[in-house]
C-alpha cells in the first residue's frame, strides 16, 4: 500500500486524473482489450472528473475503449433524481466524454429484484475481465463504497442498509433533511473491490483523518473496511494535508520521502515508463 501526501484537494483532483491518464495510456485500450474502470461519486472525486474531462477535451485521452462500473448506488432513487448516481455520472462526466453508454456501468437501484441486479453486475466485471484499475472514496467512518462499518471484508455486490453516520454524511445532498436520505444502496463489496488489479482511494479534508490513520496505521478491520486495502497488492491511498491530521508524524514523513523519490524517478522516465513504487 502507498500513501500519496498532496497539498489540497485540487492536488489530490489533478493527480488522480494524471494517475488514470498514464494508466489508460500505457493499457493501450482497443475494441479488443478494452480497459475497465472502477469509478465512485461523491463530493471528492469531482475535481479529478474535471481534469480528466478537460485532458479529453485537449485530446489527451479518449475513453472510447474504456469500459466503467461505478461502486454504488441509492435504492429506490430514481435514476433522473439530482441525486442518483446515474444523474451524478452522466452530468459530471459521461457526458462530457467520448464513452460509449452502453459500457458504462451503474447499479440499477430501481430493480424489480436488488438480488438478481447485483449478480448481473459481478457478472458483468467478470465477463469484462475484471477491473484494471479501481477508483474509490470513503465515508468519515472508513467505508469504502457503500460497505459500512461491520461488512465483510470479502464482500461481494449487495443491498446494504445505510449506517446513521453516512446518513449524516450525506444529508448535505438532500437539503440537508436525513429523513430524505435514502436508507438503501447497491454497493461493490469489499471483495469485489480487492479483485481489482490496482485500487487509487481518494480521501481529503480534516473530517476523514481518523479513517484515514485507522486504515494506514491500525490492523486490517472490518469496522473501518476501507483498511482491508492495506493487503491488496497494488494500493494507493491519495489524500490531502488535511486528511493526515490524526497520523503519526513518522508515518507521514515516511511517505513523503518515498513520494519525492517517486517525484525524480517520473522526472527521468518517459510517460509510459512511469510506474508507482510499492
Ligand atoms: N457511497 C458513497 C461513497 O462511495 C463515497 O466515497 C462517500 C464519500 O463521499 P464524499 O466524497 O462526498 O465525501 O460517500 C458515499 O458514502
Amino acid at each position: 500500500m502507498r500513501l500519496i501526501i498532496l497539498d489540497d484537494t485540487a492536488a489530490v483532483a489533478d493527480w488522480a486524473a494524471r494517475f488514470v491518464l498514464q494508466r489508460v495510456t500505457e493499457f493501450a485500450p482497443s475494441a479488443e482489450r478494452r480497459f475497465v474502470l472502477g469509478l465512485p461519486t461523491g463530493g471528492t472525486p469531482l475535481g479529478m472528473y474535471k481534469r480528466l474531462i478537460q485532458f479529453y477535451k485537449e485530446g489527451r485521452i479518449s475513453f472510447k475503449y474504456v469500459t466503467t462500473f461505478n461502486m454504488d448506488e441509492y435504492v429506490g432513487l430514481p435514476r433522473d433524481h439530482p441525486e442518483s448516481y446515474h444523474y451524478y455520472m452522466w452530468n459530471e462526466f459521461f457526458k462530457h466524454i467520448d464513452i460509449e453508454p452502453s459500457q458504462a456501468h451503474v447499479l440499477d437501484g430501481n430493480a424489480p429484484n436488488l438480488v438478481d441486479e447485483c449478480t448481473r453486475f459481478e457478472k458483468l466485471i467478470k465477463e469484462a475481465g475484471g477491473v484494471n484499475l479501481f477508483i474509490g472514496g470513503i465515508g468519515p467512518d472508513g467505508h469504502i463504497a457503500f460497505n459500512e462499518p461491520g461488512s465483510s471484508l470479502v464482500s461481494r455486490t449487495r443491498a446494504k442498509t445505510l449506517a446513521y453516520d453516512t446518513l449524516e454524511a450525506n444529508k448535505r445532498f438532500f437539503g440537508n433533511d436525513i429523513s430524505k436520505v435514502p436508507r438503501q444502496a447497491l454497493t461493490v463489496g469489499v471483495g469485489t473491490v480487492m479483485d481489482a488489479k490496482e485500487v487509487m482511494i481518494l480521501i481529503t479534508g480534516s473530517h476523514k483523518a481518523l479513517a484515514l490513520a485507522k486504515a494506514v496505521e491500525e490492523g486490517v478491520n472490518h469496522m473501518w473496511t476501507v483498511s482491508a486495502f492495506q493487503q491488496h497488492p497494488q494500493a494507493l491511498f491519495v489524500c490531502d494535508e488535511d486528511a493526515t491530521l490524526e497520523l503519526r508524524v513518522k508515518t507521514v514523513k515516511y511517505f513523503k520521502a518515498l513520494s519525492d523519490e517517486h517525484q525524480k524517478m517520473i522526472a527521468s522516465a518517459s510517460v509510459t515508463q512511469q510506474h508507482v513504487l510499492h
